[in-house]
Parts: structure tokens; sequence; C-alpha cells
């Protein structure tokens, strides 16, 4: 079965605009891009589009490539101050001389609709999550949706990194999946993979999963944005040679992607219902 994140985030951003609209609100998000990287502005060209089809006001703050750590840091200052602002999202990766953590840890947590404030990512370790990294909570709406248990089943995230692997882990354990984080210095990584019954690669390699490292009938779920030798956009899983194996995969494009952005919508009405300073139509 191919897990269709795009029909999905289609799906949901539907509904959302319906209650976007029944709530009588005008959310709006801030988007902080710093940098002319093609594929954040991409990204955050996606995410204002996103925000016009549901009815979301957006904002996009654009700082040059040689912005310090100070402006952007007064940036995400000034919108946390700004009481139409419902939501705030700097779009990641940001330029090495910018500190990345200080820039994150300055957007109040009740603005983050990315999820990754510290404030945000304690919550959620802790079993009582608010806002949640959007492309972990998309993958859990896949789950949820094609009716894929994971209570006490084995599942297995590779990569670690603090937007979506380590997020990912503690969603599947609050779902009462049996978790286990492989990274780049783990042994035995595929004698690992082989005994997940959910797999989700995070590690960023084109085809780095293989048929051989996939249990029969495994849910397999490619959070990898590569691109193959010509230029093709890809996951990191082999998804010819896997989707043969696997009871359920997701695709590249069109699978993880397209909710990380419907979910982020849906951040941002959490955000705006919440927040009593945001504008009434
Ligand atoms: N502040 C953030 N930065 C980044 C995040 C994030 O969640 N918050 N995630 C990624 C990039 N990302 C959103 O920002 C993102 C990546 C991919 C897609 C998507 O829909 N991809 C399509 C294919 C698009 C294409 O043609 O290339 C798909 O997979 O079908 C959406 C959002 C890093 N930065």
């Amino acid at each position: 079965m191919i897990l269709d994140g795009k029909a999905l985030s289609e799906k949901r951003l539907e509904i959302l605009k319906e209650q976007i609209e029944d709530a009588g609100l005008y959310p709006h998000l801030a988007t902080v891009l710093v940098g002319q990287d093609p594929a954040s502005q991409m990204y955050v060209r996606m995410k204002h589009r996103a925000c016009e089809r549901v009815g979301i006001g957006s904002v996009g703050i654009e700082l040059p490539a040689e912005a310090t750590t100070q402006e952007v840091l007064a940036a995400v200052n000034r919108l946390n101050n700004d009481c139409d602002i419902a939501g705030i999202l700097v779009q990641l990766p940001l330029p090495a001389r910018v500190d990345t953590e200080r820039v994150i840890e300055a957007v109040l947590p009740a603005k983050d609709v990315d999820g990754f404030h510290p404030t945000n990512l304690g919550k959620l370790f802790s079993g009582h999550p608010a806002f949640v990294p959007c492309t972990p909570q998309g993958i859990m709406t896949i789950l949820a949706e094609y009716g894929i248990e994971t209570e006490g089943k084995n599942a297995v995230v590779v990569g670690r990194s603090v937007d979506v692997g380590r997020p990912m882990a503690a969603l599947l354990l609050n779902a009462n999946a049996t978790v286990t984080i492989c990274h780049s210095k783990t042994q035995n990584l595929p004698a690992i993979m082989r005994q997940a019954d959910i797999l989700v690669s995070a590690i960023g390699r084109a085809n780095f999963v293989r048929a051989d490292m996939v249990k029969e009938g495994a849910v397999v779920v490619d959070v990898g944005i590569n691109h193959d030798e010509n230029g093709k956009l890809c996951g990191d899983v082999d998804f010819e040679a896997v989707k043969e194996k696997a009871s359920a995969i997701t695709p590249v494009p069109g699978g993880v992607g397209p909710m990380t952005i419907a979910t982020l919508m849906e951040n941002t009405f959490r955000a705006a219902r919440a927040n009593s300073c945001t504008r009434v139509l």
C-alpha cells in the first residue's frame, strides 16, 4: 500500500479551511528566511501558498545571507511582540554564521508552530505535547489515517536530528511503540532495521534503505529529501525494491513532505485559537 501524503494533506487542508472559517479567525503566520538557498526559498513559498489556500495570512521576513545572529534575533523579537502574528517559523537550515539554537530559543513557545523550542520539545518528551514538529506529527497523522497500529510495535528511527529523528521517536513512544533510535555510530544497523515493524528513515542519503534491510510486511516511512545521480528528487529508500517487501510505504515526492506543510497550517490555527491577541475578523 502506498501511503499517499499528498492526497491526505489536500484533505486536511480542506477541513482546516472550513474550521478557520467557522472560527471567524484570520490567523497570521510569519516566516523568517535568511539567505537565498533555493530549496529554502521554495519551501517558504509553498508555506505561503498553503496559508493563502486555508485562509491564514502570511508575512515573509527576508534577511540577507550575511545577517548576524543579532539581526535574526531582532526580527524574531519583533514578531514575538506583534499581536497580529499567531505563529512564527524560522526556515532551516540557517547560514552557518547564525546561531541556530539561540534563534530557535528566541521564538515564544506559544508562537513556535515548528515545535522546535526546548519548551515544546520538553513537553513532547514528557508525554504532554503542545506544538509538535511538523514532519514527525505529519507522519503520525499518516499512520493514523491508514489505520496503522503503533502500540506494541517495534519502531526503528534512523536519524537523531532535533527536528525529525528525536521528536519522531518521542511521538512513537507516546503512542506505545517500542522505539530504537539509530544514527551514524550505530553498530549492526541493517540487523536493527530488519527488526522494525515501523521503519522511519531520516538520514538524508539517497537509496540508503535497501530491500535487504527491511522486514517483510514492515511499514516504511521515508523522510529523506535527496537528489539521485540524475538530479531527480528522491528519498532515503530504494522505493521500487522496498515497496515489494513493505506492507505500506511513503513515496518521495508525495509522502511526508506535503504533510509537513499541512501540519504547519494546523499548528498555526491552534496557535491562533490559543492567542488572545490574535486579530479577529
Ligand atoms: N523551519 C523549518 N525548516 C525546515 C523544515 C521544517 O519543518 N521547519 N523542514 C524541512 C523542509 N520543509 C519545510 O520547511 C519541507 C520539505 C519538503 C516539502 C515537500 O512537500 N516536498 C515535496 C517535494 C517538493 C519538491 O518538488 O522538491 C514532496 O516531498 O512531495 C515540504 C516542506 C527543512 N527545513
